[in-house]
């Protein structure tokens, strides 16, 4: 059974299922079997790098089955030949959402986007608690996420801090000035990259001058990543220009029965307004 929720408490119903689930996988693999994991002895590769690479998009290109808000997007595209082709099409790195409750997404499809493509892969999912960072190096995840807005800022610094010791790269998310004031005051050198979420969680609207607004208070030193409502080439075209390096970008591919040919044509379409300018 999955869950579709449009009330204002979204992130709070979806991280009290987390926990409950959370101990109930640390039952059935405790750490001492997610230590096995080939993963955890192969260097990982890092986001912030990749998305500085001048001959790649900043496309960071997601694998979502379903939303809280959208219901099922595409129940049916394969890992493997989605995020194969979205790296082909010039994505710089991959998203997949783990999460199955709300999301419709399985731990498995990080591994199988793992042996398919050698590109930094960001395990997203709801992180509450350190076996879920041991969880995703064993997966072969390179990043995960920090969402500001269901964390404190010293629960922001330890998880961080232990991602990084895992060789993760940690991505946080924040909504406004507010969440990352408090975060980067409080756990600065535990953060790897800062994404401005531009989707409003009380009421699922999206609005890109949240990340426009925003993108100047970020740090030059952490990567700068737009997520959520991009839909075009022009919009990754306007975000970049206002000093974005990464382009988090999921329901605009995966609404497409081949997810992969339409990111291959908003990277084309992001090539020729390049050449235009
Ligand atoms: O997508 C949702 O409806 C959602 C609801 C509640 C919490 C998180 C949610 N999305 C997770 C994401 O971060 C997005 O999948 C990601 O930013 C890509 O967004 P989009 O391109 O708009 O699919």
């Amino acid at each position: 059974m999955t869950t579709t929720l449009n009330t204002p408490d979204v992130l709070a119903r979806i991280v009290a299922h987390k926990r409950q689930e959370v101990a109930e996988r640390r039952g059935l693999q405790p750490e001492k079997l997610l230590e096995r994991s080939q993963y955890l002895d192969a260097p990982t590769l890092s986001l912030r790098q990749y998305l500085r690479r001048p001959e790649l998009s900043g496309i960071i290109a997601e694998f979502k089955r379903r939303s809280p808000s959208k219901g099922w997007i595409n129940e049916f595209a394969p890992v493997e030949r989605t995020t194969l082709g979205y790296m082909q099409a010039g994505a710089s790195a991959l998203s997949v959402l783990t999460d199955t409750e709300f999301f419709g997404g399985k731990n498995e499809d990080l591994t199988t986007a793992r042996r398919f493509n050698l590109c930094p892969i960001l395990r997203k999912d709801f992180v509450v608690d350190a076996y879920q960072l041991l969880e995703a190096r064993s997966l072969g995840a390179d990043a995960v996420l920090l969402i500001a807005s269901v964390l404190t800022p010293q629960e922001i610094r330890e998880l961080g801090r232990q991602a990084q010791a895992l060789g993760l790269e940690v991505l946080l998310e924040v909504h406004d000035k507010e969440e990352l004031d408090r975060s980067l005051d409080a756990a600065h050198d535990a953060i790897d990259l800062v994404g401005v979420n531009n989707r409003d969680l009380r009421d699922f609207s999206v609005s890109l001058e949240r990340s426009l607004q925003l993108v100047e208070h970020l740090p030059a030193g952490l990567g700068r990543v737009a997520e959520s409502g991009l839909r075009t080439a022009q919009d990754v075209a306007t975000l970049r220009r206002a000093g974005f390096e990464g382009f988090l970008i999921g329901e605009t591919f995966m609404r497409h029965g081949r997810p992969e040919r339409a990111c291959a044509a908003l990277v084309q379409q992001l090539r020729e307004l390049s050449a235009a300018r």
